[in-house]
């Protein structure tokens, strides 16, 4: 028996997510799907919501389909990550949408459906990796797209708490919100010492402005962050930026967009499986774009540890090359 669920963020993409999910209700009903449906009223409500019906289900196959961005997926696999009869999917509502680019699920929310189904029908789930954070609190935090350290999670901080996010999408121009952070921070901002750990070799970076550990490519509505992780290979890609002044910050974080600032001396990449990030003092991190606290943290690789209803014709090596999303 495999029960299907669908957790609804209304509030995503301005209450986009709410509209879409009138269409989708129509789609199911023509296809005389049975399903549940929950819709969140908080932030950290998805995860609630997940969690309980994972536990629910006692063992038998549960189908969660998160419906809203990376955020509400974000919590849906954190409520599910510790139920070995769970397997996720997503209907891309958000206002990033990183996940489906990196995963090649249709930008449409109807075309995702649609494709949703048909794999449910023929396909086993794809296993994908995850990443696993442990805070300093000793709390575990699981990640599907990335996390981060540093600049690039003061950013996220501010766009998930801007009003400027809600009108820029209004107008559909929901990613440059964190364009227009990066400048807002750019020039007060201060890099500070970061020592980061990885499978046990120890890296020093004297003026880091972040550290990103990804899982697949695409980070903060669409930059290609690591252009080569892969959410598939067991490991996790790291990248450092480091010692740039702030106009060439700019000039690198504009080549972000293509991955060309993969060329640039002052952009680090690694990858590891074992990761812990220290820094002279606490800085933000993210989670998938959501706030997490503070370093120290510790995070690693939880290889095809989450099974995903993708497109089972998605070819491992594909994921990053939905270049034009
Ligand atoms: N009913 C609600 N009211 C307010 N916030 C909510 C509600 N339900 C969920 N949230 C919070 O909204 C935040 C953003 O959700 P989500 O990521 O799904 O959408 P988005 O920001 O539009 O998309 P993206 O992350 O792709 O940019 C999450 O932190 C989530 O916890």
């Amino acid at each position: 028996m495999n029960n299907i669920y669908f957790i609804i963020n209304p509030q995503a993409k301005n209450g986009y997510c709410q509209k879409v999910w009138s269409q989708l209700e129509k789609i199911l009903m023509e296809q005389k799907i049975s399903y549940m449906a929950f819709f969140t009223e908080y932030s950290g409500h998805a995860e609630e919501i997940s969690q309980t019906i994972a536990a629910k289900a006692e063992g038998n196959r549960a189908t969660i389909i998160a419906v809203g961005g990376d955020g509400t997926l974000h919590e849906v696999l954190n409520g599910a990550a510790l139920f070995s009869n769970v397997q996720v999917a997503f209907i891309p509502c958000g206002s990033g949408n990183d996940f489906s680019r990196g995963f090649g699920i249709p930008k449409k929310p109807s075309q995702a459906l649609f494709s949703l189904l048909k794999e449910l029908d023929q396909h086993n789930p794809l296993f994908v990796d995850t990443g696993k954070i442990v805070t300093k609190d000793n709390k575990d935090i699981y990640f599907i797209n990335n996390m981060g350290a540093g600049f690039d999670a003061l950013i996220s901080r501010e766009v998930n708490r801007s009003r400027i996010k809600r009108l820029l999408n209004r107008f559909s121009l929901g990613k440059f919100v964190y364009v227009y952070f990066l400048l807002k921070n750019m020039f007060t901002y201060k890099p500070v010492s970061m020592d980061i750990k990885i499978d046990g070799r120890k890296y020093s970076f004297d003026s880091a402005w972040f550290v990103t550990v990804s899982n697949q490519p695409f980070y903060g509505g669409g930059m290609k962050i690591s252009p080569d992780a892969s959410p598939f290979d067991g490991l996790l890609n790291i990248t450092v930026v480091h010692d740039l002044s702030r106009i060439k910050l700019l000039f690198v974080s504009i080549t972000v967009f293509w991955g060309g600032h993969t060329k640039f001396k002052e952009v680090t990449a690694l990858t590891g499986r074992s990761i812990k990030i220290h820094s002279s003092g606490a800085l933000f991190a993210h989670a998938d774009g959501e706030d997490i606290g503070y370093t120290p943290l510790e995070v690693s690789a939880c290889h095809k540890a989450l099974p995903v209803i993708l497109d089972g014709n998605l070819k491992e090596e594909e994921v990053n090359m939905n270049d034009f999303y």
